[in-house]
């Protein structure tokens, strides 16, 4: 396992938490031009748990989200995942990792155009090596409303089914963490409910955990809380959030 290789977590960070950062650093460039996007973020992400990640444009909520998702590297301090220090692997350890453990869902669905959907769909578990189970793949399949749309490529989906592919390709292995990156932004609002609807099922129904970074009041409450980050630091947090009070949240910080 790529894990083993890895320091031990400290120990309050090691059982309830699916992903957690410590101290997390991130500068882009050096010198006058340095621009630091993350300024010692700490936060803790419990497992089964669906937290939103908001923040004015700039605030640095991508660079979170891809730092704990081991996509983007860090200038200092811990990103956990799992009670593993993935800043510590190697550049394969950690793609095994990301690869075995962790779900992505992008705002552009990222589906490879010559493949079926279900091709898609089944494609990391593939590269894991892995037979997927069955019985969870037509019970992702069906919960998505995809059964009928198996054969189709991309180009022949709406963006809202395309979506709903990507979602069941990120949950296919059953991952410790699904990472979300304004997973709604380029939907009509009733597809993005879907995939926002679906993405609650998977946390209540099968205590999957999910982070997700968006712009949209009503896209966050969807979550169990919501981190606020501002200039590149965590500001605020909120728990069984509303749209009323998540745009209450940000109109307070605006002012
Ligand atoms: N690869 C990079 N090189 C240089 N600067 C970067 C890079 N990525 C992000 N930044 C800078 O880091 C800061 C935080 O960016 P980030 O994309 O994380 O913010 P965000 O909150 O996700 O913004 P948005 O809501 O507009 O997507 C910004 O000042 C941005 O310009």
């Amino acid at each position: 396992m790529a894990s083993t290789s890895a320091a031990p977590a400290p120990a309050h960070l090691h059982d309830d938490h699916a992903a957690a950062a410590i101290g997390l650093v991130r500068t882009y460039g050096s010198g006058d031009g340095a621009v630091t996007a993350l300024r010692g973020v700490t936060a803790a992400f419990a497992r089964g748990r669906f937290t939103a990640i908001m923040g004015p444009s700039g605030s640095g909520k991508s660079t979170l989200l891809h730092c704990l998702a081991g996509l983007d590297s860090v200038t200092s301090g811990q990103v956990l995942i799992g009670g593993v220090d993935i800043t510590r692997l190697s550049r394969t350890g950690l793609t095994r990792l990301r690869r075995d453990r962790l779900g992505f869902v992008f705002q552009s669905f990222n589906l490879l155009p010559m493949l079926t959907a279900e091709e898609n769909i089944r494609l990391t578990g593939r590269l894991a090596g892995r037979r997927s189970d069955p019985e969870w793949f037509g019970t992702l399949v069906d919960a998505l409303g995809l059964r009928d749309r198996l054969g189709h490529r991309p180009a022949e989906m709406s963006g809202g089914q395309q979506q709903r592919v990507a979602v069941a390709r990120a949950l296919l292995t059953r991952p410790e963490v699904v990472f979300a990156d304004e997973p709604t932004g380029n939907l009509d609002s009733g597809s993005g409910a879907e995939v926002l609807g679906f993405l609650r099922t998977a946390v209540d129904a099968y205590r999957q955990t999910v982070i997700m970074v968006t712009h949209d009041p009503v896209a966050a409450a969807h979550a169990d809380r919501v981190l606020f980050l501002a200039d590149g630091g965590v500001v605020d947090e909120l728990d069984g959030p509303t749209t009323d009070t998540v745009h209450a949240r940000m109109r307070r910080m605006e002012s």
